[in-house]
């Protein structure tokens, strides 16, 4: 976990809400609806968040905590019963370290000395639901989900279907014996399964239903109101554990898991005991090593203490037993294929690679395609389609590739070309950073939504009553697609759109005319163009003063731009761009900076943009920057700046002294008039004084400014 615990009541109160919220909903959706929205993974990280600010809160754990509740109060068509043991769950245990501290706990509790031996069962943890078997007199009466530990839904046809679960045990058993264990569906089946259930679907030309999973499978495929759905379905069972019981066939767990061998049930081959600690830890990567090739989906190793007069006195501490642990494996990984790399334009440009995989199933779930983040990525993991490669999911719903397994150069290198997918406009990057962007943001699909708000915003066009869903809207129904477009829109296009609406398109159409005319810094910073914010914007608009003239030197900016790319050909070609700096240095003056350069020129190289600018000043005109100019003491006069100044910076400086019309220039001669020194001033102040040029400090300079306001 890397985020910071809140450090407040308040802060930390908030949070357990939220989590319980969110957790509440993940546990419905897992639980009833079959059809999980994130990784178990990423639902482990949100319990351990959870339990990390419980344990330092203790006084503001929730009566309703997901720490204290097991899976989720049935809601579906079955019927509910209680059950008359609780059916609990585990704690989990990520590391090592934990399953000593699991034993150290049990010999606390328990008051056992250090040396005395704890003896452990370890067995897989089988990735399906638990259900709690009733035989009453040998036979089997009833079949229960874990519902919320208290109340599960009865499943006893739909089990009665499982050929692993014996409907009436063998010879002298206990008159009543309560068999837990995991319904699940082996790989090969769930696979076998959702092929099926695409096949039916493309007969009747219905939407295949499709499971996520195996455990998923398992769960839907049981908990069906038609047994004679479950009936068509490979379920299988695994017993691990039991409920009431009114006689024991043994004193230790290994013995009583014997004993339901015995009887006809299922139980893991893998099951094992261990003396130690180490020795669990030993069969832990045993059963880790094997779980590729186990026919079903495990996702980690449950220990339990043997001795059962001890897991007596141990007991159950909320929703889990003190003699219980799962031990879960870490994020899983899968080797699969590269298909191809997509990519996808994301709102403000960004593009990002996507790795098309095979599908293949990784920690229980069914992986279709990667992230590869950037286009660095691509290059550090050598990826090229036709690889093979592996997967692996993490904290992470977005699985990742980890690792290229195909060696170098079988398969043509990954070229990138540099064009967005999503309008063929060029992509560039800034050398400091390692995104690609689309340069189209006018005409790309992908961001004219997100560009035509950012046009109509308040320090844009701000058009009185055109918000950010109106523009979404009229985008939809097919009305803007451009910036232009907004000022091509007539009342009787916006009247139809309500009831009534005559008043109200009067009053937008009046607001939009009003735009028509707006100040040329609005104007650049409405074409949303990166690194032109407002205060760049004004820069600019201040330097060039008119669109006029800001216009002719984009244009030859691109002109030289053009005329410096080699032929067509390679990448590099389409990002010499950033690195012309003989290009950049024509408009990397006035403080504006190289990078503000390139993406203005990339934004004027590309057609579409121009187009799109011409299009928009048809309809709207960006009015001059007049400098006003205050008359005061230093108006016609040529001042100097030297040394550091304290409560400005020099362009700040400069343009006060402009305001006040004067000249500033940068050295001192016999035509200065004056010259404002700040700390550390050199020879420029020496030479003034030299030339009995007028010399004062920053202050003096101050109340001039403010003599003149
Ligand atoms: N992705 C999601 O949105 C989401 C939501 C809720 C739960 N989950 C998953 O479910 C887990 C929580 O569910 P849980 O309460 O069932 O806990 P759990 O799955 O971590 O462990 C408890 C369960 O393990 C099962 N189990 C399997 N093999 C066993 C064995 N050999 N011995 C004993 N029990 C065995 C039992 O059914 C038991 O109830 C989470 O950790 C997460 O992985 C995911
Ligand atoms: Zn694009």
């Amino acid at each position: 976990m890397t985020d910071p615990l809140p450090t407040t009541e308040t802060e930390a109160a908030a949070e357990l809400e939220a989590l319980a919220a969110e957790i509440g909903r993940h546990n419905h959706l897992y639980h009833n609806d079959d059809a999980p929205e994130i990784s178990d993974a990423a639902y482990d990280a949100l319990m351990r968040r959870n339990a990390a600010i419980e344990a330092a809160f203790p006084q503001l754990v929730r009566a309703d905590s997901p720490g204290r509740q097991v899976g989720a109060a049935p809601t579906g068509h079955l019927a509910k019963v209680a059950h008359a043991r609780p059916m609990t769950s585990l704690d989990n245990a990520f590391a090592d370290e934990e399953v000593a501290e699991f034993v150290d706990r049990i010999r606390r509790f328990l008051k056992l000395a250090p040396d005395e031996p704890v003896a452990l069962t370890a067995e897989p943890k089988i990735d399906g639901l638990s259900c709690s078997l009733r035989y009453e007199d040998g036979v089997l009466i009833r079949a229960l989900t874990r519902g919320d530990g208290q109340v599960g839904e009865d499943v006893t046809a739909n089990v009665l279907t499982i050929g692993d679960i014996p409907r009436r045990l063998p010879g002298d058993t206990p008159a009543i014996f309560e068999v837990r264990g995991e319904v699940y569906m082996a790989k090969a089946d769930f696979t076998a399964l959702n092929a099926r259930l695409a096949a039916e679907a493309a007969e009747t030309g219905k939407e295949p239903r499709q499971f996520a999973n195996p455990r998923n499978a398992a769960a839907g495929s049981l908990r069906q109101k038609d047994a004679t759905v479950t009936a068509g379905r490979p379920l299988r069972f695994l017993a691990h554990g039991w409920g009431e019981a009114s006689a024991l066939p043994g004193d230790t767990q290994s013995s009583v898991v014997a004993a339901l061998r015995a009887w006809g049930f299922p139980a893991a081959d893998l099951f094992a005991t261990a003396a130690t600690v180490e020795d669990a830890l030993t069969l832990y990567r045993r059963i880790e090593a094997a779980r590729a090739d186990l026919p079903f989906d495990i996702d980690g190793v449950v220990y339990k203490v043997d001795r059962l007069d001890w897991q007596q006195r141990l007991g159950i501490v909320g929703r889990a037993p003190r003699w219980g642990l799962a031990h879960k494996f870490p994020a899983e990984r899968a080797q699969t294929s590269l298909l191809a790399i997509d990519i996808q334009v994301g709102r403000t440009g960004a593009l990002t690679p996507v790795a098309r995989l095979e599908p293949v199933t990784v920690g229980g779930v069914i992986v279709t395609n990667a992230t590869l983040h950037n286009f660095d990525e691509i290059a550090r993991l050598g990826v090229r389609p036709g690889d093979r490669v592996l997967v692996q999911r993490a904290g992470d719903v977005i699985p990742q590739i980890v690792e290229n397994l195909t060696p170098e150069a079988a398969h043509p290198p990954y070229v990138f070309d540099c064009t967005c997918p999503a309008c063929g406009s060029t992509a560039d990057r800034e050398e400091s950073e390692v995104v690609y962007r689309c340069t189209g943001g006018l005409i790309c699909p992908a961001q004219r939504v997100e560009r035509l708000s950012h046009f109509v915003s308040r320090h844009a066009f701000d058009i009185a009553g055109l918000g950010q869903t109106l523009i979404e809207a009229f985008f939809h129904d097919g009305l803007v697609a451009a910036p232009a477009d907004i000022f091509r829109l007539t009342e009787e296009q916006l009247a139809a759109r309500k009831k009534d609406g005559r008043v109200w398109a009067g009053n937008l159409i009046a607001a939009i005319d009003a735009k028509r005319r707006v100040p040329l810094d609005r104007f650049l910073f409405a074409l949303g163009i990166r690194h032109i914010g407002e205060v760049t914007a004004r820069d600019l608009a201040r330097r060039y003063v008119s669109a006029r003239a800001l216009g002719a030197m984009l244009r030859g900016a691109v002109h030289l731009h053009h005329a410096t790319q080699p032929q067509i050909g390679e990448p590099e070609r389409k990002f010499v761009l950033r690195r012309d700096r003989l290009l950049v240095a024509r408009i990397d003056t006035a403080g504006i900076g190289p990078e503000v350069a390139h993406a203005l020129i990339g934004f004027a190289a590309e057609r579409h943009n121009r187009d799109a600018v011409y299009d928009l000043l048809r309809q709207v005109e960006p009015l001059d920057v007049v400098h006003e100019v205050r008359e005061s003491e230093v108006s016609g006069k040529t001042v100097v700046f030297t040394g550091t100044l304290e409560t400005m910076s020099r362009d700040e400086a400069k343009a006060q002294a402009e305001a006040l019309g004067a000249h500033v220039s940068g050295s001192v001669s016999k035509k200065t008039d004056l010259v404002i020194y700040g700390a550390a001033a050199g020879s420029k102040l020496k030479k003034a004084t030299d030339l009995g040029v007028r010399a004062i400090d920053e202050a003096a300079w101050g109340e001039i400014v403010r003599a003149a306001e």
